[in-house]
């Protein structure tokens, strides 16, 4: 029987391994990690992430063929294949802090697995990582093997959060990148074989390691330009009367184009996209290349402009302050169906009311009071005093902040509604109830157009929409950033 190991119980790690599991009855699979809680949650029935079909998929082979251990020494020995997907966060301090992956986790796993390995493994990057770090492992793992041989393969993960198991089950690709030696290729075999278990084989892509670990980089960089652009139509669509929805449809009907990810939004969220383009302008800087990295950078600037113009927007509509004045904030996760909160548009967007003195009310189905709390008080990153960063550990909660478990009770008593994650049920809340339950006049500010907006005009709600004609009242205010 084939051993798996992964190291990482994360949002990777945790769904993909199960899916393996779930598809190879034939292969034994161990997950493991070095937090405690982590993996005690996996082997409980409250799993450590909110993940549509997880639960299911985990119950059906957990205890069968796949286990979660904090015992990563014994079972990295134990494994054939070592999955590597660990975190390699932006680097916040020394050399390239602010843009560079920070790959301490994925060194010390792979010392991990130099020291321990007694026999020949395939270790696979799993991980989004910088291009040329094949190399790098390659050469901690020979330098430490005691005659052991290692095959260095990257197989990049292309899951979102939120579909993660639909994504697993029917991926558009599976890409795999090896050496074009012998081995190599005999250890993309290996691996092909355990996809297509599933996947079909056409969906298998194999390349060398430079290009598989690039991929990954440019595929998030051309998925998150879409959305910047996208966003800096919205500004021009407010500017001028067009309908952001309409001109991403009218766009996306060219076949060239294609309809996906052009819904204009308050800005992307989540642990990649940022991370990942700062990471691919970091390699352009550091290959010579300024005037691409200045090109991807660009992307970034205007996700950051999108959510200040969000935020000026609301200070702006609301007779230019929002001091004291109670803010409902419907949605907190970085997009529906997950309860992760990392790099989500929403801190800044609150960070920014705050700013401004409001008091927020905060509602999202899936975050709890202790996550929004912890991430409202850790410091930003400071991109022109990058060596000064010291990522604050939260003392004390921020008072003008409340948490809630219902729409309804956020909104009691609101001046305004941010709504900045696109959960289901802010479509059909009962907005005339809100409307009863609010001071007047009462604002709604869609940062995701999931509502109605005729319809809560018809209420009597003042109402902004990204990327929307814009109501008169808003017309009237003053112009902003
Ligand atoms: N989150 C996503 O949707 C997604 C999708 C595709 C790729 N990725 C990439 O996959 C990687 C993992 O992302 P994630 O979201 O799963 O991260 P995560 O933080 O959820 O999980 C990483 C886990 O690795 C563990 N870990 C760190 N060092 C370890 C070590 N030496 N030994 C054992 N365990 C260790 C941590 O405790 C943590 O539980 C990142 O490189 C990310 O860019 C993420
Ligand atoms: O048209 C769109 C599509 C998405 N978003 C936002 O973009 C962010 C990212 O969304 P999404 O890409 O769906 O989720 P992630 O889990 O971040 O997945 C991305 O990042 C992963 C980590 O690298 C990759 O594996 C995935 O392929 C890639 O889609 C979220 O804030 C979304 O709300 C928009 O604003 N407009």
């Amino acid at each position: 029987m084939v051993k798996i190991c992964c190291i990482g119980a994360g949002y990777v790690g945790g769904p993909t391994m199960a899916v393996i599991a779930l598809k190879c009855p034939d292969i034994e699979v161990v997950v493991v990690d070095i937090s405690e809680p982590r993996i005690a949650a996996w082997n409980s029935d409250q799993l450590p992430i909110y993940e549509p079909g997880l639960d299911d998929v985990v119950k059906q082979c957990r205890g069968k063929n796949i286990f979660f251990s904090t015992d990563v020494e014994k079972h990295v020995a134990e494994a054939d294949i070592v999955f590597v997907s660990v975190n390699t966060p932006t680097k916040t301090q020394g050399l390239g802090a602010g843009k560079a992956a920070d790959l301490t986790y994925w060194e010390s796993a792979a010392r991990t697995i130099a020291d321990v390995s007694k026999s020949d493994k395939i270790v696979v990057e799993k991980s989004t990582v910088p291009v040329k770090t094949a190399e790098a492992i390659e050469k901690i793992l020979t330098h430490n093997s005691k005659g052991i041989k290692f095959q260095i393969l990257s197989n990049p993960e292309f899951l979102a959060e939120g579909t993660a198991i639909e994504d697993l089950f029917q991926p558009d690709r599976v890409l795999i990148g090896g050496r074009e030696t012998p081995e190599g290729q005999k250890a993309i075999q290996a691996l092909k074989s355990v996809y297509a278990h599933w996947v079909p084989e056409d969906r298998i892509l194999t390349t060398n390691l430079w290009s598989a670990e690039l991929s990954k980089l440019a595929a998030n960089a051309f998925l998150a330009q879409r959305i910047s652009s996208v966003n800096a139509m919205s500004a021009l669509c407010e500017a001028t009367g067009a309908d952001v929805a309409e001109v991403s449809y009218a766009i996306g009907k060219d076949s060239r184009i294609g309809p996906k990810f052009l819904s204009s939004s308050v800005g992307f969220g989540g642990s990649c996209f940022q991370k990942d383009i700062l990471n691919l302008v970091y390699i352009c800087e550091c290959n010579g290349l300024p005037e691409v990295a200045e090109y991807w950078k660009q992307v970034i600037k205007i996700n950051d402009y999108q959510k200040s113009r969000f935020v000026n927007r609301v200070v702006s509509s609301m007779f230019n302050t929002v001091s004291q004045k109670k803010i409902a904030i419907l949605g907190f996760a970085f997009k529906k169906d997950t309860g992760d909160t990392r790099e989500t548009p929403a801190i800044d967007v609150c960070k920014g009311l705050l700013g401004d003195k409001a008091i927020l009310n905060i509602y999202d189905p899936q975050v709890t009071e202790d996550q929004i709390q912890r991430d409202l008080i850790m410091k930003k990153f400071d991109w022109d005093h990058p060596l000064h960063l010291q990522p604050k550990s939260p003392k004390s909660a921020v008072k003008q902040v409340s948490v809630t478990w219902d729409a309804y009770e956020a909104t009691k008593g609101a001046h305004g509604i941010c709504i900045l994650t696109e959960w289901d049920e802010f479509r059909t809340l009962d907005y005339k109830k809100i409307f009863d339950n609010m001071q007047k006049p009462a604002f709604v500010f869609d940062g995701r157009n999931v509502v109605n907006a005729d319809e809560l005009r018809r209420i009597g709600f003042i109402v902004y929409s990204i990327g929307k004609p814009l109501d008169a009242w808003l017309k009237d205010m003053p112009a902003i950033a």
